[in-house]
């Protein structure tokens, strides 16, 4: 895996938004100065040759994976039904944010009874995952608590399949993400269930930028709707402190046509192209530490909860 290769760690600037103000402007900006000396690329985390189950990370073509047909119906239904109209109602509907008031770690607990059937990957509970990612990118980058908590947070959103959140389908809130508006990239996996997807054939979103134009910017990018958006969403609008990139990781970790197979780079603005960066560096933490070796989630809470009163407030609007 060669994702650091991009990676210039020259003197980096991280820019934080002021959460009061609407993001979608990149108004009013903070800036950190990131020491690239405390940037470890390779230190502690080593990464594995095969998943949990013997095989190779992200394989959708095994048939011999027994996970494979329910991985496989999840993108097929939700190819077809991620329609730019489906996503322009569910925003709506999610931004509002009027289903339940608990804190991060609370939610970090409801993870335990969530099943994400788009992953070939792992079959932990969910907070597992959230918890090994997070200590796996703290082995590598010590220095950068945003960061840590970040990875804690960033799969947050699949609450959104429990029935208290709206008891979405595994469709609506996990798997892979992808723009809509816009002609969908052959890179995306299982590419052919598009095909009966209502927007394929429509003029108006099956071109290259379709509704968009070249640079507008992700944030002006509609995204197939699921735990990515919706845990940006609830960041953003209970203003959290974690820098831009932190958002934008959150927002995009899904995206692995762009990310992993530098896919729609043609929609990306200069600010974008600076949280990539971040981005390819989580991506790693976040695919490979997937694993059975557990973590001792008692020893590590206390660390957690210090970085969640640090950028959140003590209550959060889910
Ligand atoms: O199956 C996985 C899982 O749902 C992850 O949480 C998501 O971020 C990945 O993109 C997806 O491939
Ligand atoms: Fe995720
Ligand atoms: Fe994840």
């Amino acid at each position: 895996m060669q994702q650091f290769s991009c990676f210039n760690p020259s003197k980096m600037t991280v820019i934080v938004e002021n959460p009061v103000e609407d993001m979608e402007l990149y108004e009013h900006k903070k800036e950190i100065h990131v020491d690239p000396d405390e940037l470890v690329s390779d230190g502690g985390f080593t990464m594995p040759d095969s998943n949990a189950f013997g095989q190779s990370f992200r394989d959708y073509e095994n048939a011999e994976n027994e996970r494979h047909q329910i991985v496989e119906r999840t993108y097929r239904l939700q190819h077809i039904n991620q329609t730019y109209d489906y996503v322009k109602k569910m925003r709506e509907e999610y931004s509002r944010l009027d289903k339940a008031e608990m804190s991060i770690w609370e939610c970090c607990e409801l993870l335990n009874d969530v099943v994400d059937e788009s992953d070939p990957d792992l079959d932990e509970p969910q907070i597992m995952h959230l918890l090994q990612s997070a200590e796996a990118i703290r082995k590598d980058y010590p220095n950068e608590d945003w960061l840590h908590l970040t990875a804690l947070i960033h799969d947050l959103g699949k609450i959104l399949l429990l029935p208290r959140f709206g008891g979405l389908p595994q469709w609506s809130a996990v798997g892979d993400i992808f723009p809509v508006g816009c002609a969908f990239d052959e890179s995306n996996v299982h590419y052919q269930f598009f095909k009966e997807n209502p927007d394929f054939n429509n003029p108006k979103y099956n071109t290259k930028t379709g509704v968009y134009s070249e640079g507008c910017g992700l944030s002006n990018v509609l995204m197939s709707f699921g735990h990515d958006d919706y845990m940006y969403l609830v960041a953003k609008e209970n203003g959290t402190t974690l820098p831009s990139a932190g958002l934008f990781v959150i927002r995009y970790h899904s995206f692995y046509p762009l990310h992993s197979r530098g896919a729609y780079k043609h929609l990306m603005n200069e600010e974008d192209v600076e949280n990539l960066k971040w981005l390819q560096i989580f991506n790693k933490y976040d695919l490979y530490s997937k694993s059975k070796v557990p973590i001792d989630v008692e020893k590590v809470k206390p660390y957690y909860l210090s970085l969640i009163e640090k950028y959140f407030p003590a209550k959060v609007k889910w």
